[in-house]
């Protein structure tokens, strides 16, 4: 059992806050990831975690106790770290005994709990090697054996496989979903790559300068992301988001973006949930995810002529650009559907894909439809 608080914590770089009021409760077993851009401050929570780093306010608590006064060491927490760190001149069963040794257990003991992790992470026979002959993938096996095998109470991982090729990563990352699965301890992993965040955690910590966006599933935050920076932080490619009112005509509501002539087509109820939340509708951003925007070749009901611009071939789709009054949309297609740039088309929105996020906050008005 597992569990680990952040209440409000604070952290200074001389007059510079990386860390603003910091509130984050972690379940036991929990696969957390902190996401954000390069400097926005995932290490240093990582790191104040760990005990590696001190905090200016706020409470670290693990199980309930407050934790900020402990030294690293009696925090029993382990550190995988992106340089794999491992001891050049000892062999791979050393390196994974050494944290073993260093608790004093017994021959018997260490070999039993060596071998049984190298078989977890498929080693046993790198048992034997020096560092210097393993690939980077099984350094990084190797790394994460020895923060294992001395039980901690909860994994830190700070861009573990960040340093691997593109194809390394994408095993490494299995391997670490089916590691966490077998073992099931709480574990917190930081990263910049999205996609990692997607298929690792349980939920996704989104941080931006220091300030936590969103804390959700990965469905959740991309789905229901809560305000433009998660939004556009969260999918590839990007969420589109154009300026747009919304305007009530007939029996439906009309949402015209900016510089387009007319509007695309969305229920009434759009416009009763903008009441509610209570924002001009003159002015907002549109927010919505290239497999929300429908394309046809031909003119049909609700569907509005576009010009179709650059076209990315992406294998098994196309990322096509349209150009709709100021802004361009892009739109997620078949291979090869539209044919070729210039050609006029018709698009239409998924009203259930589609996002309203206030222009001024940035934040969603919780549009549901
Ligand atoms: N020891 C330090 N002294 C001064 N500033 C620091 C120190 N460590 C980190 N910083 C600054 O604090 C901010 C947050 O850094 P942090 O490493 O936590 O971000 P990050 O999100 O993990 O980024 P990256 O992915 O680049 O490591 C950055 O602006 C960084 O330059």
């Amino acid at each position: 059992m597992t569990q680990i608080e952040l209440r409000g914590v604070q952290k200074f770089f001389g007059a510079v806050q990386v860390i603003k009021d910091l509130n984050l409760k972690i379940d036991d077993n929990e696969f957390i990831v902190l996401l954000g851009q390069s400097g926005c401050g995932k290490t240093t929570t990582l790191r104040a975690i760990a005990g590696l780093e001190t905090i200016d306010g706020g409470d670290v608590l693990i199980d309930g106790k407050p934790v900020q006064h402990l030294k690293a060491a009696d925090r029993d927490i382990a550190m995988v770290f992106q340089s794999f760190s491992l001891y050049p001149h000892m062999s791979v069963y050393e390196n994974i005994a050494f944290p073993l040794r260093a608790m004093r257990k017994s021959k018997a003991e260490i070999d039993g709990e060596v071998r049984s992790v190298a078989k977890v992470l498929q080693i046993t026979d790198l048992l034997g090697k020096k560092p210097s002959a393993l690939s980077g993938g099984d350094m990084q096996r190797v790394a994460i054996g020895r923060a294992l095998v001395r039980r901690p109470k909860a994994m830190l991982m700070d861009e573990p496989i960040g340093a691997l090729d593109a194809k390394l990563r994408e095993e490494m990352r299995a391997e670490i979903k089916r590691l966490h699965i077998k073992q099931g301890s709480t574990t917190i992993y930081v990263t910049h790559d999205q996609i990692e965040a997607m298929s690792l955690a349980d939920r996704i910590v989104i941080m931006h300068e220091g300030v936590l966006q969103q804390v959700g599933s990965p469905s959740d935050v991309y789905t229901h992301p809560a305000n433009l920076f998660v939004a556009q932080f969260v999918g590839s490619p990007v969420m589109n988001v154009a300026n747009a009112a919304v305007t009530m005509n007939g029996s439906g509501a009309r949402v015209t973006v900016d510089g387009a002539a007319e509007g695309f087509l969305f229920p009434s109820e759009l416009v009763g949930q903008l009441d509610a939340a209570n924002v001009g509708q003159d002015r907002l951003a549109l927010g919505i995810r290239p497999e929300g925007v429908m394309v046809s070749r031909e003119a049909a009901d609700g569907y509005l002529p576009v010009e179709a611009h650059i076209i990315e071939p992406l294998g098994s789709y196309d990322i096509v650009d349209l150009k709709v009054g100021a802004q361009m949309l892009r739109a997620r297609t078949r291979s090869g559907f539209v044919g070729k740039p210039g050609v006029q088309v018709f698009a239409k929105l998924d009203p259930a894909q589609a996002h309203f996020f206030d222009t001024t906050s940035g934040n969603s008005l919780g549009v549901r439809l």
